[in-house]
């Protein structure tokens, strides 16, 4: 079974990136930021939602660019340069006259190995705190995303993405054992969901979540909460940021993974044949 291929950790990093204005100097410092965690032993690194771009409506479009183009040719290079597999957080994506908000993940050959577009677009309405519309200039993508690596299976996700619980369990019915959400939470839903929902994941499907934001800019025109963070199997946090730009390392054990999901063997106990509305009373 190609499972018992996969060596059973790895070191994994998450950058809280400080995201500006300057596209080409956004791209040029998460490329530092990879070689350094390779450095630290990292064998996957993961850049936050929109890093390459501040995020917001009204930028989209100007930082948008087609893939392959700029940004991802770069982290291609800078997957084989370091030798690691990158999960290049976010980019505004142009393709066929739309948007997208699309996440790729590279290999230490530099092939992409997952491109996911956005599939819950970040649409609320807190009254007198936030008023976010992303459909209004982007479109969903369509699709649930994997990728392989030598050491685990991997559920991807953008941000408002971690709230449906759905997609996470539809991951983990397929074998991965860790879930990574690029995300940029606000200073209303972030202190209040950011790290409650990272947890949620993690104990519900009883794997690894990392959630990754770009570090706080208080000037900007949209304030990113920070927090990057990643929580255990058992949702207990191994690792997370404050709000300024740092990179958060964690040791992945996925025997410990197994170790929950014995202890704890929801997963063998679920009753399919109750979770449907025609048998509540
Ligand atoms: O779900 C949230 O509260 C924030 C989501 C978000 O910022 C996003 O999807 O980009």
């Amino acid at each position: 079974m190609l499972i018992n291929q996969f060596k059973k950790g790895f070191r994994l990093a998450c950058v809280q990136l400080a995201v500006t204005a300057d596209k080409a100097a956004n791209i040029t410092r998460a490329t530092k930021f990879i070689a350094a965690a390779a450095k630290n032993g990292a064998k996957i690194v993961v850049l936050p939602e929109c890093f390459n771009s501040p995020y917001g409506t009204q930028y989209f479009k100007d930082y948008s660019e087609k893939i392959p183009g700029e940004t991802t040719t770069t982290l291609a290079q800078a997957a084989k340069e370091n030798n690691v597999h990158i999960i290049g957080g976010s980019i505004p994506e142009e393709c066929g006259g739309k948007l997208y908000n699309t996440l790729t993940a590279f290999n230490p050959q530099g092939e992409m190995i997952a491109k996911h577009r956005k599939v819950h677009l970040f649409d609320i309405d807190v009254p007198g705190k936030i008023r976010f519309q992303e459909s209004e200039v982007l479109a969903p993508g369509n699709n649930l995303t994997m990728c392989d690596t030598p050491y685990c299976k991997i559920g991807l996700g953008i941000c408002y993405d971690i709230r449906f619980a759905e997609m996470a369990r539809v991951y983990a019915n397929s074998g991965c054992k860790l879930l990574v959400y690029p995300g940029a939470f606000n200073m209303t839903t972030g202190p209040a969901h950011w790290e409650l929902l990272a947890r949620a994941r993690a104990v519900d499907s009883q794997l690894y979540v990392c959630s990754v934001s770009p570090a706080r800019d208080e000037t900007a025109t949209y304030t990113a909460w920070g927090h990057t963070l990643i929580s255990n199997p058992w949702g207990a946090l191994m690792g997370e940021a404050k709000e300024k730009e740092e990179i958060v390392y964690a040791d992945i054990d996925l025997n410990y993974l197994d170790e929950v999901r014995d202890a704890i063997p929801v997963t063998k106990q679920r009753r399919e044949d109750v979770y449907t509305m025609s048998k509540a009373l």
